[in-house]
């Protein structure tokens, strides 16, 4: 989403305007800080400043209209068909949008005198996390309204996907409102306003909480929000959700403020509130969830994240659970078991997986179909993807829970699942399922209003009306023929919404109709450049007739229409049950489905601290060095926090380019899978539960950041040096990078000192500093390893294959040489190297490292290179011709020629 745009607030005087403008003016001081759609005939209009905002925005024409205090009004407009794609994009450049309609037909306004206006009123103001409609949302993807309310020091987050009902929230402590938020990725977030003044949970939520809507403090009050939450549920106490703690009602109760301000007294089907402490699932901070691309790229992409790789999903509602089990992971065994043993059955059961999910892919979407129906905007089209849904349900719960094997019945997670799905155990629910089978047609309009969908049989009433008007239609056929022999030239019997049923005539043949004794039937109504049009009393008679029994019909649709929505809204919980059933059932098998694809194993999750990987892969990584054809190489990575069966820290050495970054992050995703209850790709893998996942992973990665992120780095190090528990992972890739080489040396032994003794968490950490190899020797749960390469006829092969002990040397020289470093830069880089690593030149050897002292080492003398090493580096550089990867690598260089 674009930077949100800061609402503008004018101020009117009112004074002098036209009946229209008082409306508009009224409406625009409800609403001061969004974008009035001032509903007009077929279009939605837009004035004064909105009219000049949204013009720039859209890239439509701004005109004016009339003239207030002697000023000519601003004014855009969209047509009402095609608002839909002009919100989508207001919405997402973080405008606020106010729809007012016309709440009665021109024609009533009419009967109240000539001059009276259209009643209008404001039926809803969009905002990014408010959203209903399938053509304004990500199908795959939740749409989450958060807000975060903190009370005697304790936090709380609460989220609701409006557009499914889910309700979420969390307690935690104050610094755990960013990992949450990150975890909850919300489009829009609520905040009491004084909470803005805390810069640093300001800062949070500029970076995890899409647009931010500060709200009048008051909102957020524990008896007002009390009162809130209880209206929002319809219900009388709070006490059927488990004794929800202070700040958790005040975060629900500022997003039952804000559904009560922008769905205009419309109430969400919202399911009770599914409430998980910190303690539930792992926590990762932004910076990490970031840097392991669970759900989207550092680009911001979907394809090329974990999640892309892994779902195979074939519904909507599917899609979304996989991506917040993802965003999620879970603490429990147990829980995570369950979980694995669902996918595990669909593993076993191949073909019963593959026909549940032909059938699946035809279900729709019934959680937001319900939504949209609960806020009075849904249509006959979300009846049916109900129908579907519940229909496909009952035909899955048959599928899966007859599958005719005794052995292996289904596991828990999935007989809830079929629970949820058999309408015959909700008698409700069959009872809709047979309503809506019977009653609704083959074609289906998307608004009620539209008429037909109500299939014949089913209201005698309907049906006659119906017959009246399809009659009708008829004897206007047969009256066509009639007039047409009576005055001797071809016409035809039309229809339009001004006119109603008339006769037209080619202009040029229409002449006899105006002369004796033709003009005694045909009434002359309009004439166009090629067409007269006609009428005659008899058809005026029949044209009011048929309106008649077609305004009958249509009433009598749109009250079916009316009567379904309210059986389908009254069943909102158990419809709601029966579509997560069925997204469950669809990430099990999806999972299944990408275990098989990828050869992945179950990961066995216990208590321990243990981390135990054999033959494991990076998904991601995997999946694109295999397609430019090259084979991937599995790894072994072993840790364990207690020390018992394996080290507690490894530290990583390897040549650039040679795995490290991967390696490392490989290893959180298994975390990250294991624990969301999904297969992992590796031989196999068994994990002590991780309750915090943080990844530090260099600056050195990305050019843009690099520069100058060093302060950057040194918070994050921070945050893990004083948070990581000893059940929690941390990997750390290049700390102390971006500073001196003897500072950045001293940091980084300090942190895996302090990582090993303090924390005492399992830990990877990759460096280029060598001199760490010897931690080994010196801390009792410290290994090394080392991503291998070597050198085959002066060449660098990359062997990507993590073995026991330090890398023996850097093979900087020879990846400059790979990366296209001009080759008398590469031969002279190599003589300079050939010099310092002589005993004799090179006088920092760690043994006389004088570790954390002030001093720093002196230079080599540099008498025998004279001029010096870098001139002659910097001498040969083809600035120009470099690309910015190579530009860096050169620079690092150069840096490494200082090392000495
Ligand atoms: N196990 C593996 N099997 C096959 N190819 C791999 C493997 N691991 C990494 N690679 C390939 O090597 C490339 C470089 O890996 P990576 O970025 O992890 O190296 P690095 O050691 O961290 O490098 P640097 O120190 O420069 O950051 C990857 O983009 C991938 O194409």
């Amino acid at each position: 989403m674009n930077a949100p745009v800061s609402p503008s607030v004018q101020t009117f005087d009112a004074t002098g305007a036209t009946p229209v403008m008082q409306q508009f003016f009224d409406m625009k001081t409800r609403q001061p800080d969004a974008l009035l759609f001032f509903r007009m005939g077929d279009f939605y209009e837009l004035f004064f400043d909105d009219a000049i905002r949204a013009a720039a925005a859209l890239g439509i024409s701004q005109t004016f209209r009339g003239n207030h205090n002697g000023q000519p009004i601003p004014m855009a407009g969209v047509p009402h068909h095609a608002a839909e794609a002009y919100l989508s994009k207001l919405i997402r450049m973080g405008f606020k949008v106010a729809v007012c309609e016309q709440m009665e037909d021109p024609a009533e306004a009419k009967k109240r005198g000539s001059k009276s206006v259209v009643r209008r009123d404001i039926v809803r103001v969009v905002t990014p996390g408010t959203l209903t409609e399938d053509g304004l949302l990500d199908a795959r993807g939740a749409n989450r309204l958060a807000a975060v309310a903190i009370r005697a020091g304790q936090a709380a987050v609460a989220a609701v996907e409006l557009s499914t009902g889910e309700v979420e929230c969390f307690s935690t402590g104050k610094e755990g409102v960013g990992a949450l938020l990150a975890a909850l990725s919300p489009s829009e977030t609520l905040v009491a306003d004084r909470l803005l003044a805390d810069d640093h949970l300001a800062q949070t939520l500029k970076i995890c909480g899409g647009l931010i809507q500060p709200m009048p403090s008051a909102l957020s009050e524990p008896q007002a929000s009390e009162t809130r939450v209880k209206r929002l549920y319809g219900v009388d106490t709070l006490d059927g959700f488990g004794g929800l703690a202070p700040a958790e009602i005040g975060a629900l109760g500022l997003i039952a403020a804000h559904l009560e301000m922008t769905q205009a007294g419309k109430l969400p089907a919202l399911r009770a509130p599914r409430r998980a402490a910190e303690a539930d699932v792992m926590s990762i901070d932004p910076a990490t969830r970031s840097s392991l691309e669970i759900d989207r790229t550092q680009g911001g992409d979907r394809n090329g994240s974990l999640l892309a790789v892994i779902d195979r999903t074939v519904s909507a509602g599917g899609a979304r659970l996989l991506a917040a089990r993802l965003s999620r992971p879970l603490l429990d065994p147990a829980a995570i078991d369950q979980r694995l043993d669902a996918v595990e059955w669909f593993v076993d059961h191949r073909s019963l997986r593959e026909r549940l999910r032909e059938q699946l892919k035809g279900a729709g979407d019934m959680a937001r179909a319900l939504a949209r129906l609960a806020l009075g905007r849904g249509g006959p089209r979300d009846l049916a993807c109900l129908r579907d849904g519940l229909k496909t349900g009952e035909k899955l719960a048959g599928m899966v829970g007859g599958s005719g094997d005794p052995l292996s019945p289904p596991p828990a997670e999935l007989e809830t699942a079929l629970a949820a799905l058999t309408p015959s155990l909700h008698q409700g629910i069959s009872q809709l399922l047979n309503t809506l089978e019977a009653g609704l047609g083959p074609d289906l309009p998307a608004l009620a209003r539209d008429g037909g969908f109500v299939a014949p049989g089913v209201r005698p009433e309907l049906d006659q009306a119906r017959s009246l008007r399809d009659d009708s239609r008829r004897v206007v056929a047969a009256l066509e023929q009639r007039l047409i022999q009576e005055a001797g030239i071809s016409l035809k019997i039309r229809h339009n919404g001004v006119l109603g049923y008339f006769v037209e005539a080619t202009a040029g043949k229409a002449d006899p109709l105006f002369q004796p004794p033709l003009n005694a039937t045909f009434i002359h109504r309009q004439t166009l450049a090629n067409q007269v049009r006609f009428t005659t009393v008899e058809l005026a008679d029949l044209d009011a007739r048929i309106a008649q029994a077609a305004e009958r019909a249509l009433a009598m649709e749109v009250a079916a229409f009316e009567d379904w929505r309210a059986e389908a809204v009254a069943l909102a919980a158990p419809i709601q049950a029966a579509a997560e059933a069925l997204a469950r059932l669809d990430v099990a098998a999806a999972l299944a489905e990408w275990a098989e694809d990828a050869g992945a194993v179950r990961p066995a999750v216990d208590k321990s601290l243990a981390f135990e990987a054999k033959g494991a892969r990076h998904p991601v990584v995997e999946a694109a060095v295999r397609r430019a054809g090259d084979p991937y190489t599995p790894n072994d990575c072993r840790l364990d926090a207690a020390g018992d069966v394996a080290a507690r820290l490894s530290i990583v050495t390897g040549p650039n380019m040679a795995g490290k970054s991967t390696f490392l992050r490989q290893n959180a995703l298994l975390a990250i899978l294991a624990q969301s209850g999904c297969y992992v790709p590796a031989k196999s893998f068994r994990l002590g539960v991780v309750d915090r996942l943080f990844s530090r992973v260099g600056a050195g990665d990305d050019l843009a950041r690099g520069r100058s992120t060093f302060m950057m780095e040194m918070v994050e190090t921070a945050a893990i040096l004083t948070q990581a528990t000893p059940r929690s992972l941390v990997i750390l890739d290049e700390i102390g990078r971006g500073t001196a080489t003897y500072d950045g040396l001293a940091i980084a032994w300090a942190c895996a000192e302090s990582l090993h003794d303090t924390n005492r968490c399992r830990a990877l950490f990759a460096t280029h500093y060598h001199e760490l190899a010897t931690l080994e020797e010196r801390l009792a749960h410290v290994s090394n390893l080392s991503l291998r390469a070597k050198e085959w006829n002066g060449d660098l092969v990359f062997l990507h294959e993590a073995a026991d002990g330090p890398a023996d040397r850097s093979y900087g020289v020879q990846v400059a040489k790979l990366a296209g470093v001009p080759p008398q830069v590469v031969a002279r880089a190599k003589e300079v190297l050939d010099r310092l690593e002589s005993k004799t030149e090179s006088p920092a050897k760690l043994d006389d490292l004088p570790l954390f002292a002030a001093a720093a080492p002196v230079m080599a003398a540099p008498a025998v290179l004279a001029p010096s090493v870098v001139d002659a580096a910097l001498k040969d550089l083809d600035v120009d011709g470099m690309s910015p990867r190579e530009a860096l690598e050169a620079l690092y260089r150069l840096k490494g020629l200082l090392k000495t």
